[in-house]
């Protein structure tokens, strides 16, 4: 498969000058200060080897010819405001010849009044648009990848000798051909980004990588847009360019005006700042070499520079003076893979303010009357006035040092260790950025281990827009380093991003407007409630229209909707009096006396108390302050490491000493406790079992109780059941004997059974019995007692009866023919009963 690298390079060498539309001369000098070393950073053309440390630097001396006259304007542009025509750093008004002389430009965003450096539709030049600007594609270009992620292209640089990738721009994918894969068994693995991007044409590089971050920094958001990759693989041509070719920053600053040029509601402050990451030191390009290193200031994602030196610039020609300078002081030198290679991590900044444009006449940019702020560090320069709010972006353009291989210079080795060591960094921020995103973790990101990490910390944590443009050395002896860069690559774009716009609000401007809504509203709920208190009259005829209840009900919520719209902006007064009281002064406390007389006497009752909470509240959070002070560690953060030391050390030392108190008293005190605890629990143990035998012996003894209980119930119920059948048997006997003998009743002997009251029915049968004297029934009753067997045999003699009393009244009631049982004795025995009542079949012969 064909390569699309195969394209012969146009050439290769170091970007030449910013703009083609100039023309500079270079030699070659050293100097100590930058501001005496002016150099147009594009203007070399032919390749030179510059040996620098950061103590000598090798300075080159430009003369910058006077810029060509302007062209005359194209019909249809806008005319110029020329006296409000911004000053521009490109035409100085000292030292006619070198506008970098003076140290301290005029364009130092410290020395001039932001309003007057203001830039809009009408002062940006033709000139400084001309050809660039290209409107379709801005309005037909959607931003190609997603906002939230970063976009990743991939560059790979014309060579002349054999490259070992084969690029596809179409698929956007990139791969090693597979001889150079070092496993033959495997096919080479296929990378895909958002772009892959061949040949030296920059212009197109452009159009992919940057373009639309460009555009999102103007529109208010943050971007960066930074190039990386190996040493001699085309950062620096990427983002600076040369005559032919000019890099994204020289296109980048001509879209910066030619999106001022479009937008004539807004006008803007542009501020400048170039910087270096050298061995771990950042140094302002700008100031002179004197210059204390900048500080990194702030925490977390709020970090900003210090002292940085911002150039305001009004124009292209401004901007271009500002990059030569910066480029000038930067430290470049020749090392073996490069004639002239970057030896820090560069990064050119633009502060992009705007807000929306005021009134014009009269000069009308700054609202007579209003103090001005001095600015925060790190926040806008431009005020935020007459209710217009101030957005504020960075646009961040970085060309990062290459990574390289130890260099047979010793100097240069050591810069190289220090590349290296914030590029591993940058790998291990991206890297586990990408895993907390991909995986919802949030794992710590090591953002402090350089200063480039912790310089990007704001951006990296998804507070930009970010495009990375991965540059790759195609040459087969680079394949590892290429690869590794692929790998960047692959993982960069997995980090999550989250840019919002900023917005700084004119609060004053604010309030006013509140106020004014407030006024506008009670005037309207005074003219309801006067229409709510008309005449009666009146609104009996109104009563009778058809949709009356309707229209009241319409009515009083309109009413409560305009109340509560007061309270809401009272409530955003009070709020934003707060902070902007806040804002001049952060040690004052919001002030609570901001109270609208207005207001019903309830409502104030009801402000008081919610005051006298939180007057409460804040008591608490006192103690709790108060307490967290206590406990904090005597230093402040910022306090010298031998401090550190020394409290760490007298910590250590506390530590033991408690130690050493834990260790003796478990040895002096805690053998007699544990002796003691012995003792309790044997004497205590031996009582438990003692406890325990007695119980068991009584459960027994209960036990045998219950068991001679249940006997002796037993025992009873037998003999019940005997008095019973006994009982039955001699009333039956009674009943039979009556009238046949006057010797007396059985019953008397057995006592507790009546006759039966059907016994008279019976006489006449039982009257033809035998004489009683010969009766089977003559008998021992004491004899029948022991013996049932004997009771039985009379029993059987007279013809059978029921033993059970219970069948007995059942048949004597009702004359049942269901054989009984006497279940007591355990004997059953046919109950005849009927017959025998009723004197029938079985009454003897
Ligand atoms: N796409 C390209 N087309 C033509 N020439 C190129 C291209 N990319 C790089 N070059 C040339 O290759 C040489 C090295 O490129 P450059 O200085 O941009 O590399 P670098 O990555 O910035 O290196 P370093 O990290 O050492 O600074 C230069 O002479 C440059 O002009």
């Amino acid at each position: 498969m064909a390569s699309t690298e195969t394209q012969a390079p146009k050439r290769l060498l170091k970007p030449t000058s910013l703009f083609a539309s100039r023309r500079i001369s270079i030699s070659s000098s050293s100097e100590s200060s930058r501001s005496s070393t002016p150099l147009n950073p594009f203007a070399s053309a032919k390749k030179f080897r510059a040996a620098l440390s950061s103590e000598s630097r090798t300075r080159t001396t430009v003369k910058i010819k006077p810029p060509a006259a302007a062209a005359p304007p194209a019909p249809g542009t806008p005319t110029k405001r020329d006296p409000l025509r911004p000053k521009t750093p490109g035409t100085p008004r000292q030292g006619e010849d070198d506008p970098l002389r003076d140290d301290r430009s005029e364009m130092d965003v410290s020395r001039v009044d932001p309003e007057d450096v203001l830039v809009d539709w009408e002062t940006v030049e033709p000139g400084d648009i001309s050809g660039e600007v290209d409107e379709n594609f801005l309005r037909t270009t959607a931003n190609g990848n997603k906002d939230d992620k970063v976009l990743v292209s991939i560059r790979v640089r014309p060579s002349d000798a054999s490259t070992a990738w084969e690029a596809q721009a179409n698929t956007k994918s990139i791969k090693l051909l597979p001889q150079h894969h070092r496993n033959a068994a495997t096919s080479p693995p296929i990378f895909n980004f958002d772009e892959i991007l061949t040949g030296s044409d920059n212009k197109s590089v452009y159009n992919a990588v940057a373009r639309n971050h460009v555009c999102a920094a103007m529109d208010g958001y943050n971007a960066v847009v930074f190039a990386y990759g190996q040493t001699a693989s085309g950062k620096t041509f990427t983002l600076s360019g040369d005559d032919d070719q000019p890099g994204i920053i020289p296109r980048a600053m001509k879209d910066v005006f030619a999106c001022i040029r479009r937008t004539p509601a807004r006008e803007y402050l542009l501020r400048c700042s170039y910087l270096e990451i050298y061995n771990e030191t950042i140094h302002d390009l700008l100031a002179p070499s004197s210059a204390p290193p900048v500080q990194l200031q702030g925490s977390g994602t709020n970090v900003w520079l210090a002292p940085l030196r911002e150039e305001v610039v009004t124009s292209l020609a401004g901007v271009r003076a500002v990059i030569g300078r910066g480029w000038a002081a930067r430290r470049t030198a020749s090392t073996d893979w490069n004639d002239r290679s970057s030896r820090s991590h560069s990064v050119f900044r633009v502060v992009i303010e705007s807000r929306e444009r005021g009134d014009t006449s009269g000069g009308g940019r700054q609202t007579p009357g209003l103090p001005s702020r001095p600015p925060t560090p790190g926040g806008p320069r431009l005020q935020s006035i007459g209710g217009r709010s101030v957005q504020t972006s960075v646009l961040s353009l970085i060309d990062l040092a290459g990574s390289e291989k130890a260099t047979s210079d010793k100097e240069r080795t050591r810069e190289g260790k220090f590349i290296n060591t914030s590029l591993l960094t940058l790998g291990s921020v991206i890297a586990t950025l990408a895993e907390n995103a991909s995986k919802g973790k949030n794992d710590h990101v090591p953002f402090r281990n350089s200063k480039l990490t912790r310089m990007l910390q704001p951006s990296l944590s998804g507070d930009a827009r970010i495009s990375v443009v991965c540059t790759l050395n195609p040459d087969v002896n680079a394949v590892g380093e290429s690869t590794s860069t692929l790998l960047f690559a692959q993982r960069i774009k997995k980090v999550q991003l989250n840019a919002k716009k900023k917005e700084i609000v004119d609060t004053d401007a604010l309030l006013e407007r509140y106020r004014q809504e407030i006024e506008e509203l009670k005037t309207r709920l005074s003219e309801k409630e006067k229409d709510a208190g008309a005449p009666e009259k009146t609104r009996r005829l109104s009563a009778r229209e058809p949709d009356w209840d309707v229209q009241q009900l319409d009515e009083s919520k309109a009413m409560k909707d305009l109340n509560a719209r007061i309270k809401q902006l009272t409530n955003l007064i009070l709020t934003s009096q707060t902070v902007d009281e806040n804002r001049g002064d952060e040690s004052r406390p919001a002030s609570p006396s901001k109270v609208d007389f207005d207001m019903t006497p309830y409502q104030l009752q009801q402000e008081l108390l919610s005051a006298r909470r939180e007057i409460e509240s804040q008591a608490t959070q006192i103690l709790a302050l108060d307490v967290a002070l206590q406990a904090r560690p005597e230093l402040p953060p910022d306090a010298p490491e031998s401090e550190k030391d020394r409290l760490l050390g007298e910590q250590a030392r506390n530590i033991r000493e408690l130690e050493m108190v834990i260790k003796g008293y478990e040895d002096n005190l805690g053998a007699p406790l544990r002796a003691v605890r012995e003792d309790v629990e044997r004497e205590w143990g031996a009582r438990l079992a003692a406890e325990e035998a007695k119980r068991k012996e009584a459960d027994a003894w209960a036990a045998e109780l219950a068991r001679g209980l249940e006997k002796e119930k037993k025992a009873r119920q037998q003999l019940e059941d005997e008095r019973r059948v006994l009982a039955a048997f001699v009333t039956k006997f009674d009943s039979l004997t009556a009238g046949l003998s006057s010797s007396g009743s059985l019953s008397s002997l057995v006592g507790g059974v009546g006759t039966p009251p059907r016994a008279a029915a019976t006489k006449s049968s039982l009257a033809r019995l035998p004489p009683i004297a010969e009766s089977p029934l003559r008998m021992d009753l004491a004899g029948m007692r022991a013996e049932p067997s004997l009771l039985e045999e009379k029993w059987d003699a007279v013809g059978g009866l029921s033993f059970d009393d219970e069948s007995f009244e059942a048949d004597r009631a009702l004359g049942s023919s269901s054989p009984k049982r006497v279940q007591n004795t355990g004997k059953h025995v046919e109950s005849p009963t009927r017959g025998v009542l009723e004197g029938k079949e079985n009454l003897p012969a």
